[in-house]
């Protein structure tokens, strides 16, 4: 065990796996992505790299041993505090205004930030969130980034609206989502879709309709919740690639969520090519925010070991609310299971459709207007379903789904395929094991209830219950 002492304004960095190591802040004040620390209580950090900065200076107790540590004394914090006030600018502004609840006046700033891979978008959008908390602004946190779920585990997309504060203990650095237990953190109700994939462009145009669909329900949100409205969003996006492909799905995401103000971390490059493109768009600001040198690039192996740790969070919890998960044995027939296709098999699955009824390639601009009417953006005024993008596992090839984690979905299992991607999340089961000879499967489930006759859908998330 020992102390180290941070000077004003400078930041201690670290990364750890496991063991996990202790902190705990002795005198002081200090932050974690915006999220204040308590003088006091423990704090366990697995599986994390992450960093406590201090505007006046502390002094922290640790134990256990990081894999590296350091102290940073330059920062781009005052960057990003002074961002957190301009936008909370935007916020009084929309409050106090006399403009009728559906103008453009009365919404709050919806800020989406970009950038490349492991840029720092996450953590940003943790610390604009945890600062604008402290001053009783709500944003919605909307997540796009398939490989770093928010509340909600790798292949979905969420987005939450009133939280009390981030907790920055749990694997995802948000918190939890309800669970039997007391939390000592309030838990927050996300809403969440599942995507399926790693990548946004694995299937862009399933990409663009899962962004389409949360947008939907996000702008309901905000027509219905004055506190939604004025306190705005704040939008997580994926890895961005310097492609065609890359700023079309942009596009989409800026158009569906009426983003006013894009953020670009990271890239001078990409900031040029944005703000080009913008240029004559009145309606959008773009600003070139500096990149926080504690940044670290994760390998893919990291990643996979990260998520690893927020799916067995979901499942077993975590030291301060243990969980018990049932095992289920199930009769293969009495699940139905949809694997979300990719977008070179969702093509193949078209190609043997009969003319005029498979999806028409991935650039076709599907916007959240569209989706509202039921409109695929095909021209055909039909679905999602004409895009094929899930197929149903057959039972007798249920092996497939060995180590998979399932998405349950909201709506029975009888519902067409279309529905069944418009419906939201309810939870996860793993398949633990598959048992041919019986056609028998075991799942895990979080809930002890009988097990729902609601459609299942597979993406690409494995796991191993060790
Ligand atoms: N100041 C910092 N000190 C130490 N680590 C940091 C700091 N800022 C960010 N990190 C870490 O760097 C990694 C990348 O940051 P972050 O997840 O915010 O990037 P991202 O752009 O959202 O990544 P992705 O493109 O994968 O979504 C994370 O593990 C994050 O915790």
């Amino acid at each position: 065990m020992r102390e180290i002492t941070i000077a004003k304004e400078c930041e201690w960095r670290f990364e750890v796996d496991e063991p996990e190591i202790e902190i705990k802040l002795l005198s002081g004040t200090a932050e974690c992505f915006g999220t204040e620390l308590a003088v006091g209580p423990p704090y366990k950090f697995r599986y994390q790299k992450a960093a406590i900065f201090t505007w006046h200076g502390c002094v922290l107790q640790l134990d256990g041993e990081p894999l590296v540590e350091y102290i940073a004394e330059e920062t781009p914090m005052l960057t990003y505090l002074n961002l957190h006030f301009a936008l909370n600018g935007l916020r009084k502004q929309a409050e106090f205004s006399s403009a009728t609840p559906d103008s453009e006046a009365s919404l709050g700033p919806r800020v989406c930030i970009v950038g490349p891979k492991d840029a720092g978008k996450t953590s940003l959008l943790k610390t604009l969130e945890a600062y604008a908390l402290k001053q009783f602004y709500h944003p919605i946190c909307v997540n796009l980034s398939p490989t770093q779920s928010m509340l909600a585990l790798p292949g979905s997309f969420s987005a939450f609206h009133l939280a009390t504060m981030l907790d920055i203990q749990d694997a995802d650095g948000f918190g939890s989502s309800m669970a039997t237990g007391p939390t000592q953190i309030q838990a927050k109700s996300p809403l969440v879709y599942s995507y399926g994939l790693d990548e946004a462009l694995d299937n862009p145009k399933l990409y663009k309709n899962c962004v389409s669909r949360l947008a939907i329900t996000v702008a309901s949100r905000m027509s219905q919740n004055d506190d939604a409205r004025r306190s705005g969003l704040l939008i997580d996006t994926p890895g961005m690639v310097d492609s065609e492909k890359g700023y079309n799905i942009l596009h989409s995401i800026l158009t569906d969520f009426r983003v006013n103000v894009c953020l670009v971390l990271g890239s001078e490059r990409l900031y040029s090519a944005i703000k080009r493109k913008y240029n004559d768009a009145h309606w959008l600001k773009v600003l070139k925010i500096p990149k926080s040198g504690g940044c670290v690039d994760r390998s893919s192996e990291w990643i996979q070991h990260w998520q690893a740790a927020c799916v067995k969070q979901y499942f077993y919890g975590d030291y301060r609310m243990p969980l018990s998960p049932l095992s289920i044995v199930l009769d293969a027939q009495e699940v139905v299971v949809y694997r979300v296709l990719e977008a070179s098999a969702h093509l193949m699955r078209s190609s043997v459709l009969p003319l005029g009824m498979g999806g028409d390639g991935e650039e076709d601009g599907t916007s959240a207007a569209a989706v509202e009417n039921g409109d695929s953006g095909d021209g055909l005024g039909g679905h999602f379903m004409q895009d094929n993008h899930l197929e149903r596992i057959h039972t007798d090839s249920m092996t497939i789904l060995q180590n998979s984690i399932l998405a349950v979905s909201s709506v029975s299992a009888d519902e067409d395929e279309h529905l069944i991607l418009d419906s939201c999340i309810l939870g996860y089961v793993f398949v633990s094991d598959v048992d041919d000879t019986k056609n028998r499967l075991t799942v895990l489930s979080p809930v002890q209830h009988r097990f729902p006759n609601n459609a299942l859908l597979m993406g690409t998330l494995k796991w191993q219950d060790s």
